[in-house]
């Protein structure tokens, strides 16, 4: 099992940020975390990373159960990549030395890097489409460029789960495009990790995300096979405004329909 979440519970002094939740992963499978602002995503994933313990309920991630393994080598089997990676690397540092950092799940590097570590890492930079930007200072990239070096870094310990925390913000139609293609190759990588992908946005949704998780309030609204979740009576229910999901050459597209958006 990937993930398996039993009846988690986090609460932060009075207020119960996640209410309950139960969701399992299992291998071979790639999922999607649809939610709005504020309905616990981040606090989710800071869970699995082991950031944060749940107040009540059992986790165990990659078949290990939680407060009984050292996390700081699961956290070696974890790819994290978020846009919000960005305050906490090193910005002078050049693409290929922040995507070396990955190698020990740590920001920055101290020591010599090892030869096979080099050139993997230049491996991931190519694959990526960003040998050209290895010696580049991180912070003179544009944000699409830092979102695939951030990726880069958290596939350098060739992870087993590989969560992608909202890459797209920030970027424009096309180096999204040029993104989500990366993603899916990975996805479709044999041996490659299980994809957790983060998003607001449900045109982010690719075929490789056949399964789904909608969280609304800290809780799980629904999920379940993404094709049976994304309909337009599934997503008004889930945004609480009627809205129209349409499929079309395999991705979904919202349109927001009415004016009762305006009261949310
Ligand atoms: N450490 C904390 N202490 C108190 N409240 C917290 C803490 N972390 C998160 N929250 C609250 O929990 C709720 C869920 O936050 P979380 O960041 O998990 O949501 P999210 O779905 O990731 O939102 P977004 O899409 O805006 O990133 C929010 O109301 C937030 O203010």
């Amino acid at each position: 099992m990937v993930i398996q979440i039993r009846d988690v519970v986090w609460e932060r002094g009075s207020r119960t940020i996640l209410k309950g939740l139960d969701w399992t992963v299992k291998r071979g499978e790639h999922w999607c975390i649809l939610g709005l602002n504020g309905s616990g995503k981040t606090s989710l994933l800071n869970m699995i990373n082991g950031y944060i313990w749940p107040t009540s309920g059992s986790i165990s991630v990659l078949d290990r159960k939680f407060g009984e393994y050292d996390l700081r080598e699961l956290r070696k089997e974890i790819g994290w990549a978020s846009s919000s990676m960005d305050l906490r690397l090193y910005g002078s540092d050049s693409a290929l030395k922040i995507v070396l950092s990955g190698k020990n799940a740590m920001i920055g590097i101290y020591e010599e890097p090892l030869k096979e570590d080099k050139a993997y890492a230049e491996h991931l930079l190519n694959e990526l489409g960003c040998a050209h930007l290895a010696e580049y200072p991180y912070d003179a990239l544009s944000q699409g460029e830092r979102q695939r070096i951030v990726i880069a870094r958290a596939l350098m310990t060739k992870p087993k789960l590989l969560i992608l925390d909202e890459p797209c913000s920030g970027l424009d139609v096309f180096a999204r495009e040029q993104l989500l293609a990366i993603v899916q190759s990975i996805a479709e990588q044999e041996n490659g990790p299980a994809l957790i992908y983060v998003t607001h946005h449900v045109e982010e949704i690719l075929p490789c995300f056949t399964k789904s998780l909608l969280m609304k309030d800290g809780e799980v609204f629904a999920q379940g096979t993404t094709s049976s979740l994304m309909t337009s009576s599934g997503m008004s229910d889930f945004f609480g405004v009627p809205v129209e999901v349409v499929q079309q050459r395999e991705r979904y597209w919202l349109t927001v329909k009415g004016e009762e958006w305006k009261r949310i």
